[in-house]
């Protein structure tokens, strides 16, 4: 049976169609999630797609915090259940504290959308299993504010944990240390700003790296399930 990949629907969310489309495709059972429901359906894992939720009101990600489903996530995520968070995804997951630092606006201070070059720096994740150590990948990238800052101390312990999971090649925004991805202490949690659901069909490119992403949560989870 093929692992269930919840993706949730936020009001404004925009990617969670082809968040689920890249599940399909990797060869996972996407499971709509909505932003107020009370439990998570039984699903294996959990992918928070990018968008725009509740308008960007405030702050990215700071309302969506706030919601039903992230009670569940946020509980689903302290069992080992794998989340990823993609752009608004990834912000939602610093608001929400599952993931350490915050996303604030790019440093030129303009909506970027290009694809970016990436490191995968640790396949010792949920979600980077599949790669090869230090492969170079390229996935989309188009956020307003996707620098990711952190206090010294914080990255410092980042980079001793080896939990940076993703070092821009090409940093679009000044992130600091040119991190476009982090994972909690456990590795089950990461976020990352580029879209690997954008990233599936060789026929609209840019690469179809972004499989590696969903393909490393389904090996995970069939390992899980066969220990
Ligand atoms: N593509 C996205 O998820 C965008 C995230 C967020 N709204 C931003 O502009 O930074």
């Amino acid at each position: 049976m093929s692992a269930r990949v919840g993706v949730v629907t936020f009001p404004g969310s925009l990617d969670d169609r082809d968040a689920a489309r890249a599940v399909y495709l990797a060869g996972g059972e996407p499971v709509a999630l909505w932003h107020d429901d009370a439990q998570i359906h039984g699903v294996d894992a959990v992918f928070l797609p990018g968008g725009f939720s509740y308008g960007d009101a405030l702050r990215c990600g700071a309302i969506a915090r706030f919601s039903q489903v992230m009670d569940t996530v946020k509980a689903a995520a302290a069992q080992g259940m794998p989340v990823l968070g993609v752009c608004n995804g990834f912000q939602v997951l610093c608001e929400s504290h599952l993931l350490p630092g915050a996303l604030v606006r790019n440093a030129h201070l303009r909506y970027r959308n290009r694809p970016a070059r990436l490191r995968v720096e640790t396949t010792r994740t949920a979600w980077t299993n599949a790669f090869a150590p230090e492969a170079e990948i390229v996935l989309p990238a188009k956020h307003g504010e996707g620098r990711y800052v952190a206090d010294e101390a914080v990255l410092d312990r980042l980079e001793g944990d080896g939990r940076v999971v993703f070092r821009y090649l090409d940093n679009p925004n000044g992130s600091m240390r040119d991190i476009a991805g982090v994972a909690n202490e456990a590795g089950n949690v990461v976020g990352l700003m580029p879209h690997p659901e954008h990233a599936v069909e060789a026929l609209t490119g840019p690469s179809t790296d972004g499989l590696g992403i969903v393909a490393s949560v389904l090996a995970h989870l069939s390992e899980g399930a066969s220990r």
